[in-house]
């Protein structure tokens, strides 16, 4: 099954909420976990635990592993085959992008069945130009997987370098969806953008009625919750019929190991008022 259809099927299933898995030295301390490899591996693991059946998407944040070395990438290796065996979806949130040659050793580390890192997207930054993504978008194309890539995100730092103009006119932002436009276009796969849902839209030129807002094109809009936006708030951030993925991190993961399942719940049930009344 293409990414694609996954994505759909879940959010059909079970709303559009993706639960990141964000083991920030300040959650793993209120969670009573420790801030070493095992303690990032039960507080991953028990996010894990909590959103399977109750959404269909998780997104780690690798950085957050990665802080530990080695140790800390096998606590994120335990994770991914915990998500994996639960059926998730997992975008691996490690915002990759180097030159081609270089994309090739991402796109093995990432995309490749079997890998211990093996993930069903990967964020990658589309800054050294789309083009150097070409590896990596063929690596997901090949086993049915997908990219999602940065076009305008929710941090307000962003807009000098997404918002500038190219001399046709386009936003850089709004050069970056029609380049993964044209990909799944000509190649029927499914990669996504990011869009925070902090951003105006509009002003990148990416507002409602472009091609890229449908929903052959995956969104994935971070900065619900902790970085502002209202997940009540989703069906007037983006348009109807497109496929978005809200997610959500601190704002959910403070709830704790105990309050984790309720509080998932009640995002998942804010997101279902906000799309029936949006
Ligand atoms: O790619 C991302 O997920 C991402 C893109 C973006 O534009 N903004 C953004 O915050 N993120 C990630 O989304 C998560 C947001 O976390 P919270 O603000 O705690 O919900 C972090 O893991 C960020 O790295």
């Amino acid at each position: 099954m293409t990414l694609l259809a996954r994505l759909t099927a879940s959010v059909d299933a079970h709303g559009p909420l993706c639960v990141g898995i964000d083991p920030h030295p300040a959650l793993l301390a209120a969670w009573g976990a420790g801030a070493d490899a095992s303690g990032l591996e039960r507080f991953g693991r028990d996010v894990v635990a909590a959103a399977a059946g109750r959404v269909g998407v998780v997104k780690p944040q690798v950085a957050l592993f990665e802080a530990l070395g080695a140790a800390g990438i096998g606590a994120l290796e335990r994770v991914l085959a915990d998500a994996r065996a639960a059926g998730l979806v997992v975008i691996a949130d490690a915002k990759r992008g180097d030159i081609g040659s270089t994309n090739r050793g991402y796109g093995a580390a990432w995309l490749s069945p079997g890998s211990p890192l093996e993930a069903d997207a990967l964020t990658v930054s589309p800054y050294l130009g789309v083009g150097s993504l070409e590896g990596l978008f063929a690596a997901a194309e090949a086993a049915d997987k997908g990219l999602f890539v940065l076009a305008a995100t929710s941090n307000p730092e962003a807009a000098a370098v997404q918002l500038a103009r190219l001399p046709d006119g386009r936003s850089i932002a709004r050069s970056v969806a029609d380049a993964v436009a044209e990909r799944n276009a000509a190649t029927g796969a499914g990669h996504g953008l990011v869009i925070g849902a902090t951003v105006d839209r509009a002003a990148f030129g990416l507002g409602t009625g472009a091609s890229t807002m449908d929903a052959a094109t995956p969104v994935l809009a971070p900065g619900f919750g902790a970085q502002g936006a209202r997940l009540a708030d989703l069906g007037s951030l983006f348009p109807a019929g497109s496929l978005v993925l809200a997610s959500a991190s601190r704002s959910i993961l403070q709830a704790g190991p105990d309050g984790l399942a309720s509080a998932i719940d009640a995002a998942v049930g804010e997101l279902a008022s906000s799309r029936s009344v949006g």
